[in-house]
């Protein structure tokens, strides 16, 4: 069971790399940004609750994205061989709170995985991602909100792990190629 939180600023490339993790290690994929969308596309309660966070820059309150990470996770089974969390935990109170619901399933987080990235880089790799998905939070504006909201309130969480003894440091500059032959050397040393 390796589960694996890959962890960085927006644009840091979490999804991109996630892909390639999951294609080579056959993991599962919880991205709450994901999650959240299609609510938001469905047009549920939940989802319309959610977008006035996502639209306005801000994070999604810490016991409604539990709840609905439980669920998400529940749905793998128990047969899994373990999942890639990706936008989550994004505060202190989350990781906790992740850590607790793993330790009640008799799991645990085997690695977070940090893609460090320079801002100049986020931004300019947020404002062109913005130009082809469509995603209501890629402009500039919001992309600077969701870069302090990531230093204030997630980046503490590179020191949390590490207490935890579990963080890794990833260059995340280069082809994504290059960002995934790191990857694979932090997930290879990992114990069955
Ligand atoms: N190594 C890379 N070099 C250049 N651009 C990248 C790299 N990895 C991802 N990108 C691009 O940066 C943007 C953000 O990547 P994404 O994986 O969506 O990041 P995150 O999930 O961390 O927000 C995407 O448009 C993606 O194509
Ligand atoms: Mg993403």
């Amino acid at each position: 069971m390796k589960n694996i939180v890959i962890f960085g600023a927006p644009g840091a490339g979490k999804g991109t790399q996630s892909d390639k993790m999951i294609e080579k290690y056959g993991l599962g994929h919880i991205s709450t940004g994901d999650v959240l969308r299609s609510e938001i596309k469905n047009g549920t309660e939940l989802g319309k609750i959610a977008k006035g966070f996502i639209d306005n820059g801000q994070l999604i309150p810490d016991e409604l994205m539990i709840d609905i990470l439980a669920n998400v996770y529940d749905s793998f089974g128990k047969e899994h061989k373990g999942v890639i969390f990706d936008g989550f935990p994004r505060t202190i109170p989350q990781a906790e709170a992740l850590k607790k619901m793993l330790a009640e399933r008799g799991h645990v987080v085997a690695a977070m995985i940090e893609l460090a990235v320079p801002e100049k880089e986020l931004m300019s790799r947020l404002i062109n991602r913005g130009k082809i998905s469509g995603r209501s939070d890629d402009n500039a504006e919001t992309i600077q909100k969701r870069l302090n909201v990531y230093h204030e309130q997630t980046s503490p969480l590179i020191d949390w792990y590490s207490k935890e003894g579990i963080h890794h440091h990833v260059e995340g500059l280069g082809t994504v190629d290059e960002i995934f032959s790191r990857i694979e050397s932090v997930i290879d040393a990992l114990e069955d």
